[in-house]
């Protein structure tokens, strides 16, 4: 397959006796930094004090401050807040830039969108994880990988292109596959499939379902169970095999209403309301919103976050959920836990 690469096309000793700092210790920060030391790499993870400094010190990593990690590392992947980035690059990335470095991102968002211009003597690169962090770490724990767009906006040294597939080897991402892409690419792409499919596509089709059963009287536990929690072993069987996967194993009754259904649901008004989001994300639209949100202290951010918590599916779910000890606890749940076990 053309741009596809592999664990065994990667030679990752291009980062022999290199240092990598890690900036950042979040969802995406905990994976790599986890991933490249158990791969064998040196790395710091740079960090502001705080909780995540802490988690980063218990795991048994090298922490620094942003500053001190940048100034040490060779590479330096930051993986803060989108919105942060282009604040604790200024102050305390830039500074320590200087030719034979590398800097490196997870989303393109900042370059492609000019909030961040990098020096032109370093090397600036993407390795773009196609899955949250946290599962990063956990399937390179399993032995399995996320697979990873990467690409190169910048080339000063000549080898930006096998830094960056050594680096996506070394998070376990080559496992799964690694796609080459461009920073355009990758930005659009992945802002368009978190709001249209797999973030603000899924909860609205999910809660819409869900709407639609509790207001027409049924129990508000089955329409939990029947439009988030199948939801999850349906996605699994589309994950393994395909629609046509999901397809064998449900009933053909199922089917049939999926053909006849599915497109009364999402008809060619849908297509066009993707086309004209994916055409926000295109001219810029969307990024100039989220970064005056962010500048305006992020009222309706926070105003939206505090209500979707709040509606009946995430109650009745949560009760449900604690009859079901076999489901995870989820990660919110399960750092709320931990957070209360240490204070
Ligand atoms: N979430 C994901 O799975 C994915 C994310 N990405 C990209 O990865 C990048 C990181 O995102 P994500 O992992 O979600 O981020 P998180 O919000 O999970 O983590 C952010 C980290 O940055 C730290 N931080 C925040 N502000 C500062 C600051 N001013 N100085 C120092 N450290 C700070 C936080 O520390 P503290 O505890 O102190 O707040 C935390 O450790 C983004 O570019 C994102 O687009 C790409 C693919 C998937
Ligand atoms: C789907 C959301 C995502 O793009 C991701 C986990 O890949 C993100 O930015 O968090």
């Amino acid at each position: 397959m053309t741009n596809m690469y592999y664990n065994q096309d990667i030679n990752e000793n291009v980062l022999d006796g290199k240092k990598i700092a890690v900036i950042g210790y979040g969802s995406q920060g905990h994976a790599h930094a986890q991933n490249l030391k158990d791969s064998g790499f040196d790395v710091v993870v740079g960090i502001r004090p705080g909780k995540s400094f802490d988690k980063a010190k218990e795991d048994g990593l090298e922490v620094a401050t942003v500053a001190e990690a940048a100034e040490q590392a060779d590479v330096i992947m930051v993986l803060l807040p989108d919105e942060r980035q282009k604040q604790v690059y200024e102050e305390e990335i830039a500074p320590a830039l200087k030719a034979g470095k590398a800097l490196a991102f997870a989303h393109g968002f900042n370059i492609h969108f000019g909030q961040i211009k990098p020096p032109a003597d370093v090397d600036v690169f993407l390795v773009a994880p196609k899955g949250p962090g946290h599962l990063v770490r956990r399937t390179f724990e399993a032995g399995a990988g996320v697979p990873a767009l990467f690409g190169v906006y910048q080339d000063a040294s000549g080898t930006a292109r096998e830094t960056a597939l050594a680096y996506s080897k070394g998070i376990g991402s080559a496992r799964g596959g690694v796609l080459e892409t461009s920073f355009e690419e990758e930005t659009v792409t992945d802002l368009f499939g978190e709001q249209a499919v797999l973030c603000g596509g899924l909860t609205s089709l999910i809660k819409a379902g869900f709407e639609t059963l509790v207001e027409a009287g049924y129990q508000p536990e089955l329409a939990y169970f029947e439009t988030l929690h199948e939801t999850k072993l349906i996605v699994d069987l589309m994950y393994e095999g395909g629609m046509a996967g999901m397809r064998y194993s449900v009933s053909d009754t199922a089917e049939w209403g999926d053909f006849v259904s599915g497109p009364r649901v999402i008809d060619a008004d849908t297509k066009a309301r993707m086309k004209s989001i994916l055409e926000d994300i295109q001219s810029g639209k969307f990024a100039k919103e989220w970064i005056q949100e962010n500048e305006d202290g992020r009222p309706n951010f926070n105003r939206i976050e505090k209500e979707e918590a709040g509606h009946q599916l995430e109650e009745v779910g949560e009760k449900l959920r604690a009859m079901m000890p076999f489901v995870a606890k989820g990660l919110k749940k399960e750092e709320e836990v931990t957070a209360g076990a240490t204070n």
